[in-house]
């Protein structure tokens, strides 16, 4: 069986890491939320929100979307701190951004956490609870890129024991992710999008495009974008 493979692109999930940095920052889906009930400038236990500048960011994974979050960040005036292979350090440096000292000097840090791994066995859960546990009393950690990148429930925990941290994730170990299998779900401190990174006009015109012209190169006998022939 020939299986040709598709094209992404990180502009979509690059800008929704942005928006829910954005939105988690400010409180925006609670304030929304509470006017759509006809309570004014109300955001609960969440209290007032905070602007980006002058913030530290890290950054783990500084791959295609990873880059694009800190040029992003760079425009808002924050400080971009990156943590990753070697290699990955290296390019951020080049670039002009800061390289953390260790894992532990990262999760420190960084008051906003952004992850961009690939989910592979040397990434699954390479977030510990530790790692969640060092970080600041008014931190927040993103998660746009998979679920299975923290350790299995340790971002609930530190969720539901240190209300002040929050957390904005798109992505969940079971998917579709629901009130009966997603815990995460109803924390107050917890800003959950039901996997939309990818989920954007350009991104499904893309993705259909190049599905269907390898299906038109393979029934021409010019097959495209092979990954794995002969299985
Ligand atoms: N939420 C969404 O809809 C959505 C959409 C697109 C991509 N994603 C996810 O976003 C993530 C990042 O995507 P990308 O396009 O930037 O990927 P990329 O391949 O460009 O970058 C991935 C980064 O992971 C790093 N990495 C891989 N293995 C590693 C390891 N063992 N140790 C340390 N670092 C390692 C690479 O060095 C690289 O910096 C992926 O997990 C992808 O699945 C999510
Ligand atoms: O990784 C991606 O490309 C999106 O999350 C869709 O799987």
């Amino acid at each position: 069986m020939a299986v040709a493979e598709g094209v992404g692109s990180p502009i979509a999930p690059a800008e929704l890491t942005w928006a829910l940095i954005m939105s988690a920052s400010r409180h925006l889906p609670t304030y929304a939320s509470n006017l759509s009930k006809g309570v004014w400038q109300q955001s609960g236990s969440l209290g007032l929100g905070r602007v980006l500048q002058g913030l530290t960011l890290g950054i783990w994974g500084y791959g295609k979307i990873g880059q694009r979050i800190a040029r992003y960040a760079e425009a808002f005036g924050m400080r971009v701190l990156v943590w990753g292979r070697e290699p990955s350090l290296q390019l951020a440096q080049e670039q002009g951004f800061e390289a953390a000292a260790s894992k532990d000097d990262f999760f420190k840090t960084a008051d906003i956490v952004s992850l961009h791994l690939r989910l592979n066995p040397a990434t699954m859960a390479c977030v510990t609870e530790q790692d969640l546990a060092l970080m600041k009393a008014d931190s927040l950690l993103v998660n746009t890129s998979r679920a299975e990148l923290i350790e299995d429930g340790a971002l609930y925990r530190q969720l539901k024991a240190h209300p002040t941290k929050r957390a904005a994730v798109d992505v969940f170990s079971h998917e579709p992710a629901t009130l009966d299998n997603e815990p995460l779900l109803a924390l107050p401190n917890a800003l959950c999008s039901p996997h939309l990174g990818y989920v954007e006009r350009n991104s499904y015109e893309l993705y259909f495009r190049i599905a269907f012209e390898n299906v038109l190169a393979f029934a021409q006998g010019q097959p495209q974008n092979l990954v794995h022939v002969d299985i």
